[in-house]
C-alpha cells in the first residue's frame, strides 16, 4: 500500500479497522506477555486503537509508530493529552505523559529511536501490510524491538473472497514470517461474527511469540 492508500482513509474516515472497544484478545491474553508493572508496550501500526488506552489505563507506557499525523492527533485529542512535537530524523515524535508516538514510516523507526521496549502488541498491522511487505516489516519488528515479546493478532479467510487490507495471514505463515527468531504459540482462534466487510467468513487468531 502506498502512504496515500492510508493517508485517504483517515482524511475520509474510512476507518472501519477501528474498534470501538478493546479488543478481546488484548484483555484475554494479555498475561501471557507477563508485564510487569509500567512496563514499555510497542503497538506498531496503531492507528488510534483503543487498546492504547486501555494499556495506558493499566498504568503501562505505551509507544506506537502511525504513519497518518491526523490518526495520531486524533488519538491524543480522544486521550485529552496535549502533545509535545519533536523531530526525530524523518519521523515526528508525540509525547504526553506516558504516550509517546512515532509519525512516520515505520521502516524509518530503529532500535535506537524507539529504544528499550518490554512487549510488542500487533493488531490489524502485520495483516495492514501486502505479502510482499510482510516480510521485510516481520525482520523489521524483530530488530527494532531486540526480539522483544509480541502478542499477535492476525485475520485469516479465503483470499478469494476478498482483496485486503486486511489481506489473510495464516499460521503457517506467521510462522514463516517468524519461526526462526522467536518460538510461536497459537492462544486462540476465534470466529468474527460480523464478518469480513460484513459479509465473509473470518477468523480472528491471537499468537504468543517468544524468542529463541
Ligand atoms: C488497519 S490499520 C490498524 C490500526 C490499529 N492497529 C487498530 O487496531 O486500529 C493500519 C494502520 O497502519 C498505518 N500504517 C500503514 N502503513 C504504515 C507504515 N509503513 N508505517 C506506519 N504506519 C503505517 C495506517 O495509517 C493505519 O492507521
Amino acid at each position: 500500500m502506498e502512504p496515500e492508500f492510508w493517508h485517504r482513509k483517515w482524511e475520509r474516515n474510512e476507518i472501519a479497522f477501528h474498534q470501538a472497544e478493546t479488543n478481546p484478545l488484548l484483555l484475554r491474553h494479555v498475561s501471557a506477555l507477563g508485564l510487569a508493572a509500567g512496563a514499555r508496550v510497542f503497538v506498531p501500526l496503531c492507528g488510534k486503537s483503543r487498546d492504547l488506552h486501555w494499556l495506558l489505563a493499566q498504568g503501562h507506557e505505551v509507544v506506537g509508530a502511525e504513519l497518518s499525523r491526523l490518526a495520531v492527533e486524533q488519538l491524543f485529542a480522544e486521550l485529552a493529552l496535549p502533545p509535545r512535537i519533536t523531530h526525530e530524523g524523518t519521523l515526528k515524535r508525540f509525547e504526553a505523559e506516558r504516550l509517546t508516538v512515532f509519525v512516520g514510516d515505520i521502516f524509518d523507526l530503529d532500535h535506537a529511536t524507539l529504544g528499550h521496549v518490554d512487549a510488542v502488541y500487533d493488531r490489524a498491522a502485520l495483516v495492514a501490510l501486502p505479502e510482499a511487505v510482510r516480510t521485510r516489516y516481520a525482520a523489521h519488528l524483530a530488530a527494532a524491538s531486540r526480539h522483544a515479546p509480541q502478542l499477535l493478532i492476525t485475520l485469516d479467510y479465503d483470499p478469494s473472497l476478498a482483496i485486503g487490507p486486511p489481506f489473510a495471514v495464516n499460521e503457517h505463515e506467521v510462522r514463516r514470517l517468524y519461526g526462526a527468531a522467536y518460538h510461536v504459540a497459537g492462544i486462540e482462534t476465534r470466529a468474527l461474527t460480523q464478518g469480513l466487510k460484513g459479509v465473509h467468513p473470518v477468523r480472528e487468531s491471537a499468537f504468543l511469540l517468544t524468542a529463541r
